[in-house]
Order: C-alpha cells, then sequence, then structure tokens
C-alpha cells in the first residue's frame, strides 16, 4: 500500500485516478496535523502553501516523491529532494491559460481602474472623472521571460492590438519567428514598453531583477505586472518610484512574503492586487490535480513520470524500449562496484549494438545507481546517482562504438580506481535475459543472478572438483558454474552461482585452495 499526503487544497475530482487504484491510501491533513504520521507517507502532494523543506524531508525517510500542483516549485528544496532520492514533479501547463488570463485581466483592471471604481461605486459614490483610464490598444507590452505563460499573453495582446517586446535570454530566435515576436534586450524592453509584465521563475538571476537600477530605466508612466513570483520585482525597490509618480500602477497576484501583512505597497490606490490567484480556476486546478494524479499512479506502477524536475524526461514509450537495458546496466553498476571495493575515481560506458541508438542517459543513470548502492548508505537511485557521484569525486561518462563482440547489443563499462581497471560486457537476449559477457579481461557467460561467487585461479585441471568438495562441505549447493580462461594454463576464472549467500569461513577456506587467487562474493 502506496500512503499519499495530501496537504493543501487539490480539486477532488483531480485525485480521482489515485482513488481508483486499491494500492494507494490518501490522507488529506496539513502536514501540521499529521506530525506523528509523517513518516509513513510515500508521496506528498502539494500546491503552495506547504514549505517543502529541507527540515521536512527530514521528518519523512519513506518519501519517494513529491507532487506540486501547479508550476513553480520554490515551495519546494528540489536539491534536498534530490539528494535523498526522492523525484519532485510538477504539472507544467495545467494551469497556463489561467495564469495568462489572469495577467490580462489584471492588465485591463490596472489600466481602467477597475478595482478602485468598483470600490467607489460600492461606496456609494459616483465619480466618473477620478477614473479615466488608457486604451491598450497602440501599447507597446514588455514581456519578461516567454515559456508557456508568457507566450499566451503575447498572443491575446496580439488580439488586443497591442506590440509585443519580448527579452528572454534562452528564446531560440526560431522560437520567437514561429511565435510572431522579436527578441529584444532586456534595456530595450525596459526603455519602450508601456506596460511590463514579467512570466520568469523565480532564481538567483531573476530576484529583484525588476529593482532599482531597471526600474530607473523604464518609461515615465509605465505599468508593471507580476502574476509569477513575488521578488521578480523587489518591492522595497518600487517604492519610490510608485511616490515619485514614475511607474503608473503596479498589478500584483504575488509577493514576497504571502499573505503580505501589512506591507506598505497596500496603502498605494495604484497598486491593484490579488491574493495569488493566478492559477485558481476550476479548469486549472481540475488539470493541475489530474496530471500529478497521473504521473503518481505511474510512478507507483514503475512507470516512467514524465514531468519530472530532477530526472531526466523520459516517455512511456522510450522506458518500454530501454527497459531490458535499463536493469542490465544496474546489474553491471552492482557487480563492478562489490569487484572493485576500492576507492574509484572514474566509470566510463560504451554502448554497442541497438543499445546505442536509444535514450541511454537513463540507462547510465540506473548503472550509475547500481554502482553507488553498495557505497553509499542512503537511499540512491537514478534521481540522486549523478549528484552521489560527483560528491564522491567520481566522474563519469558516455561513448559510443561499433564494436558488439559478436551480440546485437552490448554495454561495456570500465572502472578506473587507483591501482586497478576493471572492465565487465553485458548483453541483454530477448526472452532469454541478461548476460554477462566478459569479466576481468576473460570471455566467459552467465547470468548476472542471486548469489554469485567469483573465483579466479591459475588454469590446472582438478580446480573444479576442488572447489566443489569445498562448497559441499560446507552444504552450500552449486546452480550453476561458469569457466573462462585468459590462454591455457593463465589466468582463469569460474563464476559460480549458489543457493544461498557464503559466510566468511566459505571464503577462507576456498582461498586456502592452491592456486586459487582470489575468491569474492558479488550479490546482483
Ligand atoms: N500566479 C500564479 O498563480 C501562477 C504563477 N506561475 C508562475 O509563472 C512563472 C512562469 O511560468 P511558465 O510560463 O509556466 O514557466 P516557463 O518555464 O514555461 O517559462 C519561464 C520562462 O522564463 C525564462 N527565463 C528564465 N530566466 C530568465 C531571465 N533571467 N530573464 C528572462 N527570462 C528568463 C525561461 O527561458 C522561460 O522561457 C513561474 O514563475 C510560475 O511559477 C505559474 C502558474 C500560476
Ligand atoms: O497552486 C496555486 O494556486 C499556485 C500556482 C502557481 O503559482 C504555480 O503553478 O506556479
Amino acid at each position: 500500500m502506496f500512503r499519499v499526503l495530501v496537504s493543501d487544497a487539490i480539486s477532488e475530482e483531480g485525485l480521482a485516478p489515485l482513488r481508483t487504484s486499491a494500492h494507494i491510501d490518501i490522507v488529506q491533513k496539513k502536514v501540521s496535523e499529521a506530525e506523528g504520521e509523517l513518516h509513513t507517507f510515500d508521496a506528498l502532494l502539494v500546491r503552495s502553501a506547504t514549505k517543502v523543506t529541507e527540515e521536512l524531508l527530514e521528518k519523512m525517510p519513506n518519501l519517494k516523491i513529491v507532487g506540486r500542483a501547479g508550476v513553480g516549485v520554490d515551495n519546494i528544496d528540489v536539491d534536498a529532494a534530490t539528494k535523498r532520492g526522492i523525484v519532485v514533479i510538477n504539472a507544467p501547463n495545467g494551469n497556463t491559460i489561467s495564469a495568462a488570463e489572469h495577467t490580462f485581466a489584471m492588465m485591463a483592471a490596472l489600466v481602467r481602474h477597475i478595482p478602485q471604481a468598483h470600490i467607489s461605486v460600492k461606496s456609494r459614490e459616483w465619480n466618473r472623472s477620478a477614473f479615466v483610464g488608457k486604451e491598450l490598444f497602440g501599447k507597446k507590452l514588455g514581456i519578461i521571460g516567454f515559456g508557456r505563460i508568457g507566450s499566451e499573453v503575447a498572443k491575446r495582446a496580439r488580439a488586443f492590438g497591442m506590440t509585443v517586446l519580448v527579452y528572454d535570454p534562452f528564446l531560440t530566435k526560431e522560437r520567437a519567428e514561429k511565435l510572431g515576436v522579436s527578441i529584444q534586450s532586456l534595456d530595450e524592453v525596459l526603455a519602450a514598453a508601456d506596460i511590463i509584465t514579467v512570466h520568469t521563475p523565480l532564481t538567483k538571476e531573476t530576484r529583484g531583477l525588476l529593482g532599482t537600477e531597471n526600474l530607473a530605466k523604464t518609461k515615465k508612466g509605465v505599468y508593471l505586472i507580476n502574476c509569477a513570483r513575488g521578488g521578480i520585482i523587489d518591492e522595497q525597490a518600487l517604492i519610490p518610484f510608485l511616490e515619485s509618480g514614475h511607474v503608473a500602477g503596479v498589478a500584483l497576484d504575488v509577493f514576497e512574503q504571502e499573505p503580505p501583512g501589512d506591507h506598505p505597497l497596500l496603502t498605494f490606490d495604484n497598486v491593484i492586487v490579488t491574493p495569488h490567484l493566478g492559477a485558481s480556476t476550476v479548469e486549472a486546478q481540475l488539470n493541475v490535480a489530474t496530471q500529478v494524479a497521473e504521473e503518481l499512479l505511474h510512478f507507483f506502477e514503475g512507470q516512467p513520470v514524465t514531468s519530472s524536475i530532477n530526472l531526466p524526461a523520459l516517455s512511456k514509450d522510450v522506458y518500454e524500449k530501454i527497459q531490458a537495458f535499463y536493469h542490465l546496466g544496474r546489474k553491471l553498476g552492482l557487480i563492478a562496484s562489490q569487484f572493485m571495493n576500492i576507492p574509484v575515481q572514474e566509470l566510463s560506458v560504451t554502448y554497442a549494438g541497438t543499445v546505442a541508438d536509444l535514450e541511454t542517459t537513463y540507462i547510465t543513470r540506473s548503472l550509475l545507481a547500481g554502482f553507488l548502492r553498495p557505497r553509499v548508505a542512503s537511499t540512491v537511485n537514478e534521481v540522486n546517482a549523478a549528484m552521489i557521484a560527483k560528491e564522491r569525486g567520481i566522474t563519469y561518462g558516455e561513448k559510443f562504438s561499433d564494436e558488439t563482440h559478436g551480440y546485437a547489443n552490448c554495454i561495456s563499462l570500465t572502472v578506473h580506481g587507483e591501482n586497478k581497471t576493471f572492465t565487465i560486457k553485458g548483453t541483454h537476449v530477448p526472452n532469454y535475459g541478461d548476460r554477462i559477457v566478459h569479466f576481468d579481461g576473460v570471455a566467459i557467460d552467465f547470468a548476472p543472478e542471486g548469489h554469485l561467487l567469483y573465483i579466479q585461479h591459475q588454469d590446472r585441471p582438478g580446480m573444479i572438483g576442488k572447489v566443489g568438495n569445498v562448497l559441499g562441505a560446507h552444504d552450500v549447493n552449486i546452480a550453476t558454474m561458469q569457466v573462462g580462461r585468459q590462454e591455457a594454463g593463465g589466468k582463469a576464472m569460474m563464476i559460480l552461482s549458489l543457493d544461498k549467500p557464503v559466510d566468511d569461513a566459505v571464503l577462507n577456506a576456498l582461498a586456502q585452495i592452491d592456486d586459487i587467487e582470489t575468491v569474492k562474493r558479488l550479490e546482483a
């Protein structure tokens, strides 16, 4: 049974896909009300109210996935989640239209003084001259951040007869042309726009993007809108520009602190505000809840998730194609790590044959996770493997080759340690399974499954019998045995698969046999 804690208000209808599963138990409670049972949850579903901090993650050791029913993940410590191997997913486009429409509603309300006029009429006044506005038609709209929401705002602006100026350092020329906008520098947008709306995420680069210096570059009488994230427009820096009348009006849906409390900006008549309502429509909430609920279901069914923040994107189709190699990669990493039980600096993975044409990033991550698993105490999986490898000074890289050694596909892993290099190669045979076909310089053929014993010895007659006797004397049954050698009379090896793991006494007894040089237990 998977336990899901839904800690913010999320559309009931959207949660339906999760409710249909007999294996999922949904608990709807605030984190503060679930203190005593936090350790029992496998998944956490939030909007923006719950702060998913490192401290909270520490209290949830069983947590495997955090779902954000929305776009921005700035309420989630993604690095802390990644370190713990927790997948973070969001609903990247379920609320795009709602946020764009809200931005537009704010823009119209701002230039036509609708909220102020509304309050006035409700106060039994009829003051038509106090609320003379401006048309949007013919005005220049500056859009900072031209992703999903920014581009939807642009479409609506063009329909209103506005000229759209765009600043987004990551926007390609091709995409800009496709969307019918021209890319400008930030300074050009600031200098020319009558209205500026921001649609970036809140990052180190965008925090305070519209601060004192850049606000001074704007046109006198400019209108500003922030329906993205509090802090992109510096709230303190705005105050003197409002006081001097340089900024004619501001529309804010988001704040540096939410709720903003007794904020000085709220005292300005020409600052209009909403309580983070951009995504608050029936449609958006249904969309985002359905998207994350479906993704959670995929995750628990062992299928790939496509909207992960901290994993490479993987579609179901691609996953089906790589699945077998994903498992083979994990086994190669796991076996290599145990065999090379010394500090290592570098892993080099080479793909050849049919596997080389697939999405190998995921296979490499799986291999890396397999490699790190015996070495780290904490959870390691394909989410945090790259980060853990980096922390431990292990670099890794992928190569592609035509050398398949006669197999349809071949994955080769070379591990570079301080004084030793080890190579293992494997192949996946459809309807048969995984095979290790090369082990430390020797061609061999065994299934990477269960309790394995590696014995390296000199190639002499009678070795198999001696090993069999020792194992028999210790009541260890041999399931399979594969032998290989570099040359007659030279380095040779046996890989045995056993019905149960062997203890140190067995390893020591085997190591006493003349001509046996190394004995290692390998679990696959
Ligand atoms: N008020 C609300 O309820 C809602 C707010 N949002 C927020 O709206 C914002 C935009 O969301 P989406 O359009 O879905 O995101 P997106 O990821 O599709 O677009 C963001 C764009 O910002 C650009 N960008 C990044 N750094 C930049 C920089 N330094 N300068 C200029 N552009 C930069 C990126 O290249 C990208 O094109 C996010 O902050 C999101 O959290 C989203 C939905 C609802
Ligand atoms: O959940 C909400 O209402 C906030 C939406 C939002 O800000 C986002 O999706 O980034």
